[in-house]
């Protein structure tokens, strides 16, 4: 289904060039810069999509495919995949891995589209992710709605992302980390713009209670926000009405 082209916008132009200038590194930073511990967050995210064996999966936002990999490993081979992202050499780093660092399993499709207009049908997937997408995305309650349209009745996706911890030693540590950590290695890599980002991103996303509101008001039947790594990080698990 061919989606009928969408207007993009000076800032997601901003946000695609972005990613695809940090996709040579992002894997390696991600790992370095939170002792892999992301790796647990993201094995939480997938138990909570529910996506079982058989099943028709999303991976929105899928950059270099951390989450469309652990979809795979839970639907096997008579299930399915596709990740989704608008950054092309972030999709060129997800292909790569795919073919050298993970046995041949699922068939993954990774496909080049915006999640704010994804080239899908009605009902289509049985679960979905989405780690790291919805505070880039340029349009919060639009990345819901399109993520609602296109999950079957009853599907769960579970959507995880940097969250403000209520505690404020705790928020105090997050930010000094992004600052005296972060941005430093990021600079000697080049990058100091681009991960600089982060902080300023995270200060506008909404917390919790304000994520569940949105996927209300997208459709959404239930929604629960659970905050996690003590609260530095947080899932959105919502489901869409049985009927
Ligand atoms: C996988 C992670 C972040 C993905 C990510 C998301 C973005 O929106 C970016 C925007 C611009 C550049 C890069 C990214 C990006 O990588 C989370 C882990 C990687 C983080 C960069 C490091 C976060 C550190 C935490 C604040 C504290 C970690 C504590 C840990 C227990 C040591
Ligand atoms: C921080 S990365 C997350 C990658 C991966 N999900 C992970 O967990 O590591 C955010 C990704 O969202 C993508 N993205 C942001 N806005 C998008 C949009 N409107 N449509 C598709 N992809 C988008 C970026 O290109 C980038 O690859």
């Amino acid at each position: 289904m061919t989606p009928p082209a969408v207007e993009t916008t000076p800032e997601a132009d901003r946000i695609q060039a972005l990613f695809n200038r940090i996709a040579p590194v992002y894997d390696r930073l991600n790992d370095w810069l939170s002792l892999g511990q992301h790796r647990i967050w993201k094995l939480m995210t997938v138990k909570w999509s529910q996506a079982s064996a058989g099943d028709t999966c999303l991976d929105l936002c899928c950059g270099s495919g951390d989450l469309a990999q652990l979809l795979g490993e839970r639907v096997g081979k008579t299930g399915q995949v596709f990740g989704v992202d608008f950054s092309c050499a972030q999709l060129e780093i997800a292909r790569q891995r795919g073919e050298t660092h993970y046995p041949p399993r699922t068939h993954i499709q990774w496909i080049e589209a915006d999640a704010l207009n994804l080239p899908f049908a009605d009902n289509f997937f049985d679960a979905a992710t989405m780690g790291y997408g919805l505070r880039n995305v340029t349009d919060i309650l639009m990345s819901l709605q399109e993520l609602h349209r296109v999950l079957k009745p009853g599907a769960t996706a579970a959507i995880l992302d940097f969250h403000r911890p209520s505690n404020p030693t705790l928020n105090g540590v997050q930010q000094w980390i992004l600052q005296t950590i972060v941005v430093p290695v990021a600079t000697a890599n080049g990058l100091q713009d681009e991960y600089a980002y982060i902080l300023p991103s995270l200060e506008k996303f909404p917390q919790g209670p304000e994520q569940i509101r949105l996927a209300h008001q997208a459709g959404f039947a239930q929604a629960t926000h659970y905050p996690i790594a003590g609260g530095i990080m947080g899932v959105l698990v919502v489901t869409k009405r049985l009927s």
